[in-house]
């Protein structure tokens, strides 16, 4: 199983330039999360923190127990070789072909025989789609190949996290939409934990298990994708729909005489942009057919169902809806009508539903599955 990340309070700033500040949240090992943002909000900052290239300066940011912020020179080494990155163009290098492209992290962190190596770079080949482009250059590739032998290039050290820095940048939506499924399918086969920062709003809606978003220095909210998803926080709404109506503007946020502004232009008609309004949430992308099930989507249901209570009634009600006739019977869960709240049974501990932004508690988040909190009896591993 992949490894959780605890970030707890996390700054960053150049000189005076905050980036973001207090950032708190986790990714549940072996899931698949997604963080969103406009342009400039300091993703990319976010994800080179988290391998530590940056050094943040306040908060933690803890991987197996090792505070990567605060922690050794060594421990620091030791730490980033559980990662895997795929940076935006796949960073490979122009004069060397796929195989020794890939090759390369093996050759230089490990002792490997050639006959090892060979056997681990054709098999990551295979998984990322490649097998037969061994010999070919970046430059005689395209942008998507490109992206796949990057992944490819990422997996040979066998990663626990994976961070994949804006995926979408310079392919069309299908490609896109293929490497999302190589994402869950990648996810499905060796069980790593996926933070993928982008501003594509079909992947954020459709791939990740979690969903958060940074925006005016901070992280707006993280949490089960049903959260973001069925929020009704202005940026969220206006950056789901791409639209010009809302609190981002062309770099990054207006003011709200502007706001003002802009919303009485477009009462008066004038197009805000975008796709019309979109609602509700898609169905999640699944593992391709004669995948194994994806363990962490089993455990994503157990952790999402113990914490249900938490959430905001829409997004309670989205998971509900998410749930199998058996699941539902087996978490003790009802769906409702349109106009009634999610019922449960007896027997499950609730909650009220607390008016936080969708940050989950700490102690609820980052602790799940493993200490379990109460839960029903004999759930099991907690899949269908
Ligand atoms: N090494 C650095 N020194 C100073 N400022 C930096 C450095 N790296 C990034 N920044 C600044 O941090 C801010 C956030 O940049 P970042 O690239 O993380 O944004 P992003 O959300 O990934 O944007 P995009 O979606 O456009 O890629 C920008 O204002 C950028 O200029």
């Amino acid at each position: 199983m992949g490894a959780e990340v605890v970030i707890e309070g996390l700054t960053k700033s150049f000189g005076r330039q905050t980036i973001w500040r207090d950032v708190t949240l986790t990714l549940p090992p072996g899931e698949v999360s997604v963080m969103l943002g406009p342009s400039g909000t300091g993703k990319s900052v976010f994800l080179k923190s988290m391998i530590g290239l940056l050094k943040p300066d306040r908060g933690k940011c803890v991987i197996n127990g090792v505070d990567i912020v605060r922690c050794s020179e060594h421990r620091l080494y030791e730490t980033r070789k559980l990662f895997g990155v795929l940076f935006q163009d796949g960073a490979l290098f122009g004069s060397m072909n796929l195989y020794d492209n890939v090759a390369f992290p093996l050759r230089e962190h490990t002792k490997k025989s050639e006959t090892e190596i060979r056997r681990i770079v054709l098999e990551k080949l295979e998984m990322t789609g490649l097998a037969g482009a061994e010999k070919k250059l970046p430059g005689e590739i395209s942008g998507g190949m490109r992206k796949r032998a990057g992944l490819a290039r990422a997996l040979v050290l066998d990663p626990e996290i994976i961070l994949v820095d804006e995926p979408d940048s310079g392919l069309d939506p299908v490609r896109t939409t293929y490497i999302s499924q190589l994402f869950l399918d990648v996810n499905t086969q060796i069980d790593a934990t996926f933070l993928i920062v982008t501003h594509n709003i079909n992947l954020a809606r459709t791939v990740p298990d979690n969903l958060g978003m940074l925006f005016r220095k901070e992280l707006v909210m993280f949490g089960p994708r049903e959260v973001l998803l069925t929020s009704e926080e202005p940026v969220v709404k206006q950056f789901l729909n791409g639209r010009m109506d809302g609190p981002i503007g062309m770099s990054e946020e207006k003011d709200s005489a502007t706001i003002a502004a802009e919303r009485a232009m477009f009462e008066a008609g004038h197009h805000a942009g975008g796709v019309e309004e979109i609602e509700g949430i898609p169905p999640q992308m699944q593992p391709a057919p004669g995948m194994p099930v994806r363990q962490g989507a089993i455990r994503r249901k157990d952790r999402v169902m113990q914490i249900l209570h938490t959430l905001p009634p829409a997004a309670q009600q989205g998971i509900i809806d998410s749930l199998s006739p058996e699941e539902q019977a087996r978490y003790g869960v009802h769906p409702r009508r349109r106009d009634q709240q999610p019922t449960w049974d007896q027997t499950v501990e609730t909650a009220p539903v607390t008016g936080h932004h969708g940050q989950l508690p700490q102690d609820q988040i980052a602790q799940l599955p493993r200490t379990g909190g109460r839960r029903r009896s004999d759930q099991g591993p907690g899949g269908a």
